[in-house]
């Protein structure tokens, strides 16, 4: 049965899926590494295929920018059509001088701005960490494949612009500052589905450097790779 914002069919989407925060990286994604994808979600824009990759079944779908938009699309993905496996593959701003511009940052942990776990639990902070199993997967994967990666902190910032200072944080470790892990990492440990957040970095705060937006959408290959054969890890 459809849901208010992704109009597939049960059964239309694999319990495997990869989430970018941008639809059009999804049909990139779709388009270049999964064999006979079919579309099922153009529900906003926010577009969403089913294929195969190496024989496994997976899907891929945008989440746009955000923990508000992300928890929507991932609260329906694992409540609705029982999807067990989120991988997010996004990009993500460096605010540490080890980790370069286009390098990958696994997110073990992320710190965030967001109000996501304070809804439920006033009273304590609850630590948004990544699912172990599919970390370990994913520091492998790109290890072999020779990817320059670092895990860590991350920050979620629900600000691009303006909010607290990142390069403050930067200060205690943390590597890179994005949008949405945070909230797919705490959806994670609520519906108790496996969650991961693999970036790579599309800005240097500290140095300026920065990619274009068709780079942002249509390359990174790299993560994308690592997130797909993440994805089908047994
Ligand atoms: O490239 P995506 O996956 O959208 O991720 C990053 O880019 C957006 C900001 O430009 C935010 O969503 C941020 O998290
Ligand atoms: O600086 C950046 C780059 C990508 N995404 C962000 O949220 N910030």
């Amino acid at each position: 049965m459809p849901t208010p914002h992704i109009e597939a069919q049960k059964g239309e989407i694999a319990d495997k899926i990869l989430l970018p925060g941008d639809p059009l990286r999804a049909k990139f994604i779709a388009e270049n590494f999964l064999e006979n994808p079919v579309q099922f979600n153009q529900v906003r824009g926010m577009l969403g295929f089913t294929g195969t990759y190496k024989g496994h079944r997976v899907s891929v779908m945008g989440t746009g920018m955000g923990i508000p938009s992300i928890s929507i699309y991932a609260n329906e993905l694992i409540t609705e059509y029982g999807v067990k496996r989120l991988i997010r593959v996004g990009t993500a701003g460096s605010i540490n001088e080890e980790v370069h511009i286009r390098d990958l940052v696994i997110g073990q942990a992320a710190a965030t701005t967001s109000a996501i776990v304070r809804h439920d639990f006033p009273d304590f902070d609850f630590p948004q960490i990544a699912d172990f199993d599919l970390l370990d997967k994913a520091y492998h994967i790109a290890k072999d494949l020779g990817i320059t990666t670092h895990v860590g902190n991350i920050l979620s910032s629900d600000l691009f612009y303006g909010g607290p200072d990142a390069l403050k944080i930067g200060q205690l470790g943390v590597k890179a500052v994005e949008m949405e892990a945070a909230g797919l990492y705490y959806l994670g440990a609520k519906h108790h589905v496996q969650t991961l957040g693999i970036m790579t970095i599309s800005d240097h705060l500290l140095t300026g450097e920065a990619t274009t937006s068709e780079e942002r959408q249509l390359t990174f290959t790299d993560m994308m790779k690592v997130g797909l054969e993440t994805l089908i890890a047994e």
